[in-house]
């Protein structure tokens, strides 16, 4: 490696250990942009709000800045060229569409900078982090499954047809833009089986991407991703890619968090994130979240000393977590915990 040039993993080292060796997520945006009266009943999902709301976006990432996220997910989860081509915007207009959702995370950081009287300098990739306060900005890549939108986002069941080119050939395109978008990283996420794992890991490594990524699967058993692929085998393909700078879990009930943080371990020393939904599940038939499994706020934040204790270094939340969960974590980790184990 040419010298001055910093290896991707460090400089999430170097903003973990700025930042009391922690650093907190955010919580779920779409979910929380329904909240706030979206309608997002749409093939789109929340990436329909790039087009009609992107003030709502922005004041949702506040929302989260405010509660106390150091780092903040785009709106692209489900922003994919192929589907706003669909709704029959041009190849240009989708690209521009994925460019605005970073633009408007960066946006929501400026404003809560100016309003806090912190200057912006940051800057993961080039592991040049200077502010008492450095926050990151990572674009959002959903899975085929999610733009698909027919529940293969929670079963990663895409059939024989579906090859690692054909998901490679999928994300290129959306992936090149986002790298060269201004995010800080890449957060894949919601990753739901091992084929979509490697395909993201082979895109990272074409033209020799300048941006750092994290991987996060889900889990619906805590034990393996969703598809029943191996967590161990995914976290693998993780692991061995340079520019993955953190492994983690994502939209997956808290109550498997712990378990799936030790199984992460045992293949990786990258930093681990976790960001858990609230427990309820998704049914994708009836399009909604069913409550019954649903847990509060407070005993949300009962697990975080304990993930944190176990080895999670990135902790937040995923689908119906809202600013206060964020703010419940962000108390709850400031209260100081026990070393993590090593
Ligand atoms: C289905 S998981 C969704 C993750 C995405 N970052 C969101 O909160 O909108
Ligand atoms: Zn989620």
């Amino acid at each position: 490696m040419a010298s001055g040039s910093v290896e991707p993993s460090s400089a999430m080292s170097d903003f973990l250990e700025k930042s009391n060796g922690y650093a907190i997520l955010d919580g779920g945006l779409a979910t929380e942009l329904e909240r706030h009266g979206a309608d997002l009943n749409d093939p789109l999902w929340s990436a329909k709000c790039l087009i009609s709301s992107s003030h709502l976006i922005k004041r949702v990432h506040l929302d989260y800045l405010e509660a106390g996220a150091d780092i903040i997910i785009t709106a692209s989860y489900q922003a994919t060229i192929q589907g706003f081509e669909a709704k029959g915007l041009s190849r240009e207009k989708s690209e521009s569409l994925l460019w605005k959702s970073v633009e408007i995370a960066r946006e929501a950081r400026d404003s809560y900078y100016k309003e806090h009287g912190e200057c912006l300098v940051n800057d993961v990739g080039n592991g040049s982090l200077l502010n008492q306060r450095p926050i990151l900005v990572a674009a959002s890549v959903g899975s085929y499954g999610a733009y698909l939108a027919d529940g293969s986002e929670y079963d990663g069941n895409y059939g024989d047809l579906v090859t690692l080119e054909t998901l490679k050939d999928f994300h290129r395109r959306r992936v090149q833009v986002l790298a060269e978008s201004g995010a800080d990283l890449i957060a894949f996420e919601t990753i739901p089986n091992k084929l979509e794992a490697q395909a993201y890991a082979e895109l990272l490594e074409e033209d020799d991407k300048n941006i750092p990524a994290w991987f996060s699967f889900n889990s619906k058993d805590g034990v393996n991703v969703v598809s029943g692929d191996s967590l161990l085998e995914c976290a693998s393909i993780a692991d061995a890619c340079k520019k993955v700078i953190a492994v983690g879990i994502n939209c997956t009930p808290p109550r498997f968090i712990q378990g799936l943080i030790l199984s992460i371990k045992k293949v990786t020393t990258k930093p681990i994130l976790i960001y858990p939904n609230s427990g309820e599940t998704y049914d994708p038939e009836r399009k909604e979240w069913v409550k019954s499994t649903g847990i509060s706020d407070e005993d949300f934040v009962s697990y975080v000393t304990k993930w944190r204790e176990v080895g999670a270094s990135l902790i937040g939340g995923c689908c119906r977590t809202t600013p206060n969960t964020i703010r419940a974590i962000s108390k709850a980790l400031s209260k100081g915990f026990a070393a993590p184990l090593q």
